[in-house]
């Protein structure tokens, strides 16, 4: 080296570890609770249609919530499947006293109101924190189920960075399950936040303010290098799975990582970031919601404050 360039590279955020240690905690708790109270959790998923994306995420959250200890039940319905059929196997999952936690993927086909769905879910089942109820209890302070991926992403956050107070953030997307209620968290950690969007003007400028940066916008690579602050921390949620000219395909973030990984000061890897955090979070949530249910007094898992 000459001097002069500095090569800086950012940490690694391992979402793989994180989440290991995470489930691992869980792990402990779950046994705990059926030894002592006798209750074992229950996850209860629900896909319509035949997505392939969608049966490896599935199938990869049963897999995760049976290492835990908890049961697991898998409903995979054919794509036609009506409304009103839905709305009857949701409302059997709220009367189930061997299921604690409901998650219903998203999205649904057409012919399908994803919002009637979710107002369905009995809220303290809610292990998405999609109902309204949850949502309203996230945006006023109250206690209820916190999404998945935003929780996950915080716990990264908290974990590296310690408390946020007073930082800068920006949320690029405004989704319901991803940016809005990441932005309400980060408001409850004292952090100033901008929510940024496809009518956002200038967002290079915008991003450029901020020493945490939230990607959820479903864009592959488009956050780039020099949009970052140096030393920022980095939250890349985007999921994309991208052709390469070979035939094959590979999954990127929503950030240019080779990039945003010479300017950042740490920064979470698609894959390996984000996405295990959501599944880890997804259990934790259910063990709250069992915990809850049966009132059972145990200390959260990873509160994280
Ligand atoms: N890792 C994980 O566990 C998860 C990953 N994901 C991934 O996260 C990403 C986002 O998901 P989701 O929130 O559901 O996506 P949505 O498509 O629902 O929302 C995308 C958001 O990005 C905004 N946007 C789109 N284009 C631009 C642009 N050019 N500039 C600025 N903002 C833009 C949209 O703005 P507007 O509102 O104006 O349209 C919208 O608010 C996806 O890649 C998804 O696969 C999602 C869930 C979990
Ligand atoms: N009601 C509902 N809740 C959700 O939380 C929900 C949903 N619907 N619909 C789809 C999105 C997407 N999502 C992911 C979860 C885990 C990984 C994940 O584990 N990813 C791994 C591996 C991915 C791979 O190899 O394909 C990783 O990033 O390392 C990704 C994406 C949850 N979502």
């Amino acid at each position: 080296m000459d001097g002069e360039t500095i090569m800086t590279q950012a940490k690694l955020i391992d979402g793989n570890a994180f989440s290991a240690n995470l489930r691992e905690e869980i792990t402990a708790r779950v046994h705990e609770i059926r030894d002592f109270h006798h209750v074992t959790p229950g996850l209860a998923v629900v896909l319509v249609g035949e997505d392939p994306a969608s049966q490896v995420y599935v199938r990869n959250k049963n897999k995760r919530a049976a290492e835990c200890g908890m049961k697991s039940f898998e409903h995979v319905l054919p794509a036609d499947t009506s409304e009103h059929h839905l709305l009857n196997l949701i409302e059997g999952l709220n009367d189930d006293p061997e299921v604690h936690g409901i998650l219903v993927q998203l999205p649904l086909p057409k012919h399908i109101d994803a919002q009637k769905v979710i107002e369905t879910i009995r809220p303290d089942k809610d292990v998405d924190g999609f109902h309204p109820w949850n949502v309203g209890m996230l945006a006023s302070g109250g206690i209820g189920m916190i999404p998945c991926t935003p929780l996950g992403s915080l716990m990264m956050l908290r974990d590296h960075l310690g408390p946020l107070t007073g930082l800068k953030a920006i949320v690029v997307g405004r989704s319901n399950i991803v940016g809005k209620p990441m932005a309400h968290l980060l408001i409850r950690e004292s952090c100033t936040v901008t929510i940024a969007h496809s009518q956002t003007r200038d967002l290079p400028a915008e991003v450029r303010a901020a020493d945490i940066v939230v990607a959820a916008v479903g864009r592959p690579e488009m956050i780039r290098g020099d949009w970052i602050k140096p030393g920022a921390t980095v939250i890349d949620v985007g999921i994309n799975r991208i052709g390469l000219p070979d035939g094959k395909s590979k999954l990127v973030g929503d950030v240019k990582f080779d990039e945003a990984v010479k300017v950042a000061g740490a920064i979470t890897p698609v894959p390996g970031g984000v996405g295990p955090m959501t599944i880890a979070c997804l259990l934790r949530n259910t063990l709250t919601a069992a915990a809850r249910l049966h009132r059972l007094d145990i200390p959260e898992a990873n509160p994280w404050n």
